[in-house]
């Protein structure tokens, strides 16, 4: 069985606390917003999709408590906590257009004179719940997308080796992941030789997150450290990158976790495809180009300690970029779960 991030049943929310994986297995109660603002603040859930469907859960779960009558007061209460949500952490765009879609849905039902406080509050809360079974789905047709793209450019009918960074899977959405989907179904369709996933410093997702992730699944995988990378892509023949978004620009601008931006450029020197695996919630065709994109500095600590063990020297400073931005021309394609696109033809492409 996979591994489960977020539980949820109606006026009930619990999210694994990644902050003690993989050594610990806790999962925390979620009882409103205040709480599913501070577990996405505090990174004890984590990953573009997983934040936008906790920061909304939160609020569901919040909102099935609360005994109003007058739909006005609802709506402006909605869309307060739903801004506030989005706060949490600035650079992943899933729950910003999560939150834009859900007070508009909240605008319509407001309006309506033929639906009452409590369908209001009842139809709001499903249509928060439907997230996490489209989260699925749409990670379903990522994988699959990601693994005939990967498998039709070989020349010849051989297995993969893939390199990936950060954590994408199970624990970063709903369920299966973005790019440890494509991965997942390289390895479900027997074609899979071998996944490499970088450390991803300073908070160790790749080490703590991914790597748990695929011995887990038992999927044949090797950790490396991330300045190792030139020297694997050197040494080991690597099939293809893939890694997840946290906000795709409408100009194909990746932002997606530190780090990600180096690879694709040793990518490009040793010729290897480089892919971004990323639900349409993950990308903001608002955004012209990466540029504009908020990039979220984390607490030094998150450099200096691991766990409560000091690393680095007392005194020096540091510069703590969540994220960094590839450039579309980096990018061989961005696979979606409507299939996989050029980068310079997302815009003029992708559904609207
Ligand atoms: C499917 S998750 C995609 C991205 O959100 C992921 O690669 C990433 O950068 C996560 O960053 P994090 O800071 O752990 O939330």
């Amino acid at each position: 069985m996979s591994l489960e991030s977020i539980r949820y049943e109606r006026g009930k929310l619990q999210i694994l606390d990644q902050l003690l994986l993989p050594l610990q297995t806790r999962y925390v109660k979620v009882q409103g917003v205040e709480d599913g603002w501070k577990v996405i603040n505090k990174m004890q859930v984590r990953g573009a999709p997983a934040i936008a469907i906790v920061g909304c859960l939160s609020l569901a779960i919040e909102l099935l408590k609360e005994d109003c009558s007058d739909k006005k007061i609802m709506r402006q209460e909605i869309e307060g906590k739903l801004n506030y949500l989005v706060s949490a952490r600035p650079t992943a765009v899933n729950i910003k257009l999560a939150a834009d879609d859900l007070i508009n849905l909240a605008n319509s039902l407001s309006a309506d004179e033929d639906v009452t406080a409590n369908d209001f509050k009842e139809r709001f809360i499903i249509s928060i719940e439907k997230m996490l079974i489209k989260d699925i789905e749409d990670n379903k047709a990522i994988g699959k997308f990601g693994c005939e793209a990967i498998l039709n450019s070989l020349e010849v009918d051989s297995h993969v080796r893939v390199l990936t960074h950060c954590n994408t899977g199970s624990l970063a959405t709903a369920g299966y992941g973005t790019a440890l989907g494509v991965i997942r179904s390289l390895h479900a369709a027997k074609r899979l030789e071998h996944v490499y996933c970088t450390e991803t410093r300073p908070y160790n997702q790749g080490a703590r997150l991914t790597a748990y992730e695929l011995v887990h699944e038992k999927i044949p995988a090797t950790l490396i450290v991330d300045s190792m990378v030139s020297a694997l892509m050197h040494a080991r023949n690597i099939t293809a990158v893939v890694v997840g978004a946290d906000r795709v620009a409408a100009n194909g601008d990746t932002a997606n976790k530190i780090g990600t931006y180096q690879i694709a450029i040793v990518a490009k020197h040793h010729n290897v495809p480089f892919y971004v695996a990323a639900p349409l919630t993950s990308i903001d065709m608002a955004l012209r180009s990466g540029d504009s994109i908020k990039i979220e500095e984390r607490p030094d600590r998150e450099m200096t300690h691991i766990g409560e063990h000091r690393i680095a020297a007392p005194g020096i400073n540091c510069w703590n970029p969540s994220f960094d931005v590839t450039p579309a021309s980096l990018i061989t394609g961005i696979i979606t779960e409507k299939g996989v696109f050029a980068p310079n033809k997302l815009y003029e492409e992708v559904p609207k």
